[in-house]
C-alpha cells in the first residue's frame, strides 16, 4: 500500500481504496488540485490501479512516445467488449496492437483517409443530414442528436462494409440506442468495477446486474458481435480477391493468407469483429459529440457564427456544398473547429496508457503495470499556451496573417505519440464537411428566453459530452 520512494511525488492514499477521484467535481479540477501540491508529474491510486499523472504538454509527448508506455490498463468495462482477450486496436497490446493498427492505417490511407476519396461519401451524408434538419427542425426548438449520429455512423458503415442506413432505419435506431446505452453504463457505477476488478469475482451476479447493469452490457456486446459476424459471413460469401470493396474485404483477404480463403479461426474472427467495433465506438460518438459542441458554441457565440457565414458565403456558391477544395480559403472555419475541440476537450484525460516494463522517466521509476494519464484538458486551459484560456476564441489557431496554425503546443485532442488517434485525419475531414454543410444552410440560435450552457456532468470522467440542449435553426439558403 505504500508508494515506492522513487515513483513521482504523491501517495497511494487509503489502503484498498487509494485516492478515488470525487465524482462531484470535474476530473480536471481534481487533478489540478493535486498538481498544485505535487507538481507536473505525480502519483495517485484509484482502487487497485497505480497511476502516474502527467500534466505538462512536453512531458506527455515524451511519455506517450516511450516504447514501454504503450499498454492499456485492465478495465472491466473496456475488456468485456473483447471477451477479456487481446484483440482489436483500442484495447489491444503487443504484436496484436502493432499489426492491427498498421493494417488499419494502411487501408484507411488506401481508401483515401484525409484525401479526397472519402469526400464524396461524407458529402452525401452531409447533404442528407441538412435536408433532414431542414424538414424536421427549422423554426422550432429542436434537439440535435440522432440524425447527427446517423450521418457519422454511416461514414463508418460505408468504409467498413459498403453499407448505409436511413435515419429511420430499424437497424440504425437499434444500433444507435444500444451504443448510447453502453456509453451511459460505462460512464456510470461500473467505474467501481473498473477500479476494483476483484468485485466482478466476489459479487453475486444479481448485484452485478442490478447495480452495475453488467447483464445489459453483455447482451449488447453479444448482439453487436452477432451483427458484425453476419456482415463478415455475407462478405466472405461474395468476396472477389481481385476487387476488395471495403475494409471487411481487406481484413478477410489479409487473414485468409493464414488459413483457407473461406475460413477464419475464432481468434481471427474476434480480432476482425473487435477492429470493426473499435472503428464504430472510437469513430462515431467522438465525432458526433464534437459536432454537437460546434452547434452549441455557434448558438452561444453569434458574432463568431456571423464571421463563419461571411467566410462561407465569400468562398462557396449557394448551389453546391462546401468541399475540400475550398478548405484552404476557409481557414477561419478550421480555426473555429479546432477551438471547439480545445474548449470542449471531449476526452479530458485521453485514454490511459500502461507501462509494459519497468521504466525510468524523468529520473523517476514507473513500475511495470502502472498506468500513465495525460491531462489533455489541463493543457487546453493552460494560460502558458492560450491567450484567453476560458474564452471561445478561434484566433488562438490563426497567425497574424489569418493563416491556420493547427499544430499548437498545448493542443492534444487526439492525444500524442505512438497510440495517437488513428482516425484523426478522417475526423478532421468529417468535422469540416459536416460543419460547413450545416452552417452554409442554417443560422443556429438559442430558443427564445433560453440561456445555453457549456457545463458538463462532472460525474462523467471519460467523455465531456455536452448536456442535451435545444437550438433553433433558421434557413439561410
Ligand atoms: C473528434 C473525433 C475524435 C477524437 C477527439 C478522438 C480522440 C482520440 C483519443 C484522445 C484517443 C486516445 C489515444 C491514446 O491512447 O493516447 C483516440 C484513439 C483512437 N481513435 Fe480517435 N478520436 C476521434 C475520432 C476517431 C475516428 C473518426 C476514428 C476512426 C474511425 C478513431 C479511431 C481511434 C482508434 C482506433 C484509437 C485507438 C488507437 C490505439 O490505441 O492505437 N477516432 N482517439
Amino acid at each position: 500500500f505504500r508508494k515506492p520512494t522513487r515513483m513521482p511525488p504523491g501517495t497511494f492514499g487509503w489502503p484498498v481504496l487509494g485516492e478515488l477521484p470525487p465524482r462531484s467535481i470535474p476530473i480536471t479540477e481534481h487533478l489540478r488540485n493535486l498538481k498544485k501540491k505535487r507538481g507536473d508529474i505525480f502519483t495517485t491510486k484509484w482502487g487497485s490501479h497505480r497511476i502516474v499523472v502527467v500534466t505538462d504538454y512536453n512531458l506527455i509527448k515524451k511519455a506517450f512516445n516511450h516504447p514501454d508506455i504503450q499498454g492499456r490498463p485492465a478495465f472491466f468495462s473496456f475488456d468485456m467488449f473483447i471477451y477479456f482477450k487481446n484483440a482489436g486496436i483500442v484495447r489491444s497490446h503487443g504484436s496484436v496492437w502493432t499489426e492491427n493498427r498498421r493494417f488499419m492505417l494502411r487501408h484507411l490511407r488506401d481508401l483515401g483517409m484525409g484525401k479526397t476519396a472519402l469526400e464524396g461519401s461524407i458529402q452525401q451524408e452531409a447533404e442528407m443530414l441538412v435536408d433532414h434538419l431542414d424538414k424536421t427542425c427549422v423554426g422550432k426548438p429542436a434537439v440535435m442528436d440522432h440524425s447527427i449520429n446517423c450521418a457519422v455512423v454511416n461514414v463508418i458503415w460505408q468504409m467498413l462494409a459498403s453499407k448505409r442506413y436511413d435515419v429511420e432505419d430499424k437497424l440504425m435506431l437499434w444500433y444507435s440506442g444500444m451504443i448510447e446505452e453502453n456509453f451511459a453504463i460505462v460512464q456510470g457505477r461500473v467505474f467501481l468495477i473498473d477500479v476494483f476488478p476483484w468485485l466482478a469475482t466476489v459479487l453475486p451476479s444479481f448485484i452485478l446486474n442490478k447495480f452495475f447493469k453488467v447483464d445489459v452490457l453483455c447482451r449488447n456486446r453479444d448482439e453487436i458481435q452477432s451483427m458484425f459476424k453476419k456482415f463478415i459471413d455475407d462478405h466472405m460469401a461474395t468476396l472477389d480477391p481481385n476487387n476488395p470493396r471495403d475494409v471487411i474485404d481487406q481484413l478477410l483477404l489479409e487473414r485468409a493468407h493464414r488459413d483457407a480463403p473461406d475460413f477464419l479461426t475464432s481468434e481471427d474472427e474476434l480480432d476482425v469483429t473487435s477492429i470493426m467495433g473499435d472503428m464504430f465506438v472510437a469513430g462515431s460518438e467522438t465525432t458526433s459529440s464534437t459536432l454537437r459542441w460546434m452547434i452549441l458554441y455557434m448558438a452561444i457565440n453569434p458574432e463568431i457564427q456571423a464571421k463563419v457565414h461571411e467566410h462561407l458565403d465569400a468562398v462557396v456558391p449557394s448551389d453546391r456544398l462546401p468541399s475540400l477544395n475550398d478548405r484552404n480559403q476557409l481557414q477561419y472555419v478550421d480555426a473555429m473547429l479546432l477551438e471547439v475541440m480545445r474548449l470542449s476537450s471531449l476526452l479530458p484525460i485521453g485514454l490511459l496508457h500502461t507501462a509494459t516494463a519497468d521504466v525510468t522517466f524523468e529520473g523517476y521509476d514507473i513500475p511495470k503495470g502502472t498506468s500513465v494519464l495525460a491531462c489533455a484538458e489541463m493543457c487546453h486551459r493552460d494560460p502558458a499556451y492560450w491567450k484567453h484560456p476560458d474564452k471561445f476564441y478561434p484566433e488562438h489557431f490563426l497567425d497574424d496573417e489569418g493563416k491556420l496554425d493547427g499544430k499548437k503546443e498545448g493542443f492534444l485532442p487526439f492525444s500524442l505519440g505512438r497510440r495517437q488517434c488513428l482516425g484523426e485525419s478522417l475526423a478532421r475531414m468529417e468535422l469540416y464537411l459536416f460543419s460547413t454543410a450545416i452552417l452554409q444552410r442554417f443560422t443556429i440560435e438559442p430558443p427564445e428566453g433560453v440561456t445555453l450552457s457549456t457545463e458538463t456532468d462532472p460525474s462523467q470522467m471519460i467523455f465531456n459530452f455536452p448536456k442535451p440542449y435545444e437550438v433553433l435553426l433558421r434557413k439561410r439558403i
